[in-house]
């Protein structure tokens, strides 16, 4: 069982300590009353390992030291902030479930082989799992959800979504989200719907379909657009992130929200008493 080293206080592991989102992490923790940073991951061999995380971020010694001993870190705390990659955050899930500690799972791109693993660890701990934990996107699933409802298939559903050239995964887990949500609306299951990497004489599109469209460039943060295009006119929702700390802020809500909770999956619409809001 995991264990309070501070009493009053949640002990919180963050994985991925070197990446962008994990230094987020980092930061606002270290800033956070009534929270504290109880480990650091990374993955073995990195640089970062055996190193004070706070002085590997550049800054004074924040007492952690970033290890990847994952096992030995996830036992001592009461919660896991994870945004790394597929292949790690299944295993973080076995821990973490092991340990009865809530994982927070912000990493995208998993397989559906991976999905299935995650839920089976989700029998024994609760795991809050979202493409996407700021409150603008998941407010604009049930916007999606609600216009998709609303405009029959003489609008056509395009998700248009842009990030930085780092990113690995494509179509986001955000735009993946607002597919499902449009889907939903319309009644469809996303994967007979969905309309990915158009290229060459693809034909003309197919009425229902709901297309996606990824551009990597630059910084950009995460921006996306759900398109609903009908003749003579067109309706835009669309979400702009600007500043990583919008993800962050929703995690750790996340990682607080699901103290206590039974093992079970959750998402961003549990955590943000948002769930059939616009129903
Ligand atoms: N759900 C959401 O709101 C958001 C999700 N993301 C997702 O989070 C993930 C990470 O994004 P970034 O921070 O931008 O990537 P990043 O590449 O900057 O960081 C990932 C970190 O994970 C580490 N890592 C990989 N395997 C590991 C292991 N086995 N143990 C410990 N650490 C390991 C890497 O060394 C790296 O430092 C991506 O899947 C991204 O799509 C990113 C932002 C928001
Ligand atoms: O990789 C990112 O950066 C982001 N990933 C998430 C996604 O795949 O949608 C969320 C956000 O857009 C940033």
């Amino acid at each position: 069982m995991s264990e309070t080293a501070t009493p009053g206080t949640t002990g919180i592991v963050v994985t991925g300590a070197s990446g962008r989102m994990g230094q987020m992490l980092i930061r606002l923790i270290s800033e956070t009353r009534g929270v504290r940073l109880a480990g650091a991951l990374e993955r073995a061999g990195h640089d970062w390992i055996g190193q004070d995380v706070g002085a590997a971020m550049g800054g004074g010694d924040l007492g952690v030291t970033v290890s990847d001993d994952a096992l030995e870190v996830i036992a001592h705390a009461q919660a896991v902030i994870d945004f790394t990659a597929p292949a790690a955050s299944v295993e973080f899930a076995d821990l973490a479930a092991q340990a009865r500690t809530v994982h927070v799972i912000g990493t995208t791109g998993f397989a559906p082989q991976d999905l299935s693993r995650i839920k089976a660890a989700a029998r024994h701990a609760a795991i809050v799992r979202a493409g996407n934990m700021s409150m603008g996107v998941n407010l604009l699933t049930q916007l999606t959800r609600q216009v998709a409802a609303a405009l029959d298939e003489d609008f056509d559903i395009e998700i248009v979504e842009a990030h930085h050239n780092q990113k690995v995964d494509a179509p986001s887990g955000t735009a993946l989200m607002l597919g499902e949500a449009a889907a939903e609306g319309r009644g469809l299951s996303l994967d007979a719907a969905s309309d990915r990497g158009r290229d060459g004489i693809t034909g003309k599109r197919k009425r229902g379909d709901i297309g996606f469209t990824a551009i990597r460039g630059g910084d950009i943060v995460g921006e996306h657009d759900v398109l609903f295009a009908g003749a003579g006119e067109r309706v835009t929702l669309r979400h702009v992130a600007t500043d990583r700390a919008v993800f962050a802020r929703g995690a750790l809500k996340a990682a607080l929200w699901g103290q206590g909770r039974p093992p079970g999956e959750y998402d961003m619409l549990d955590v943000l008493g948002m769930r059939g809001a616009s129903a």
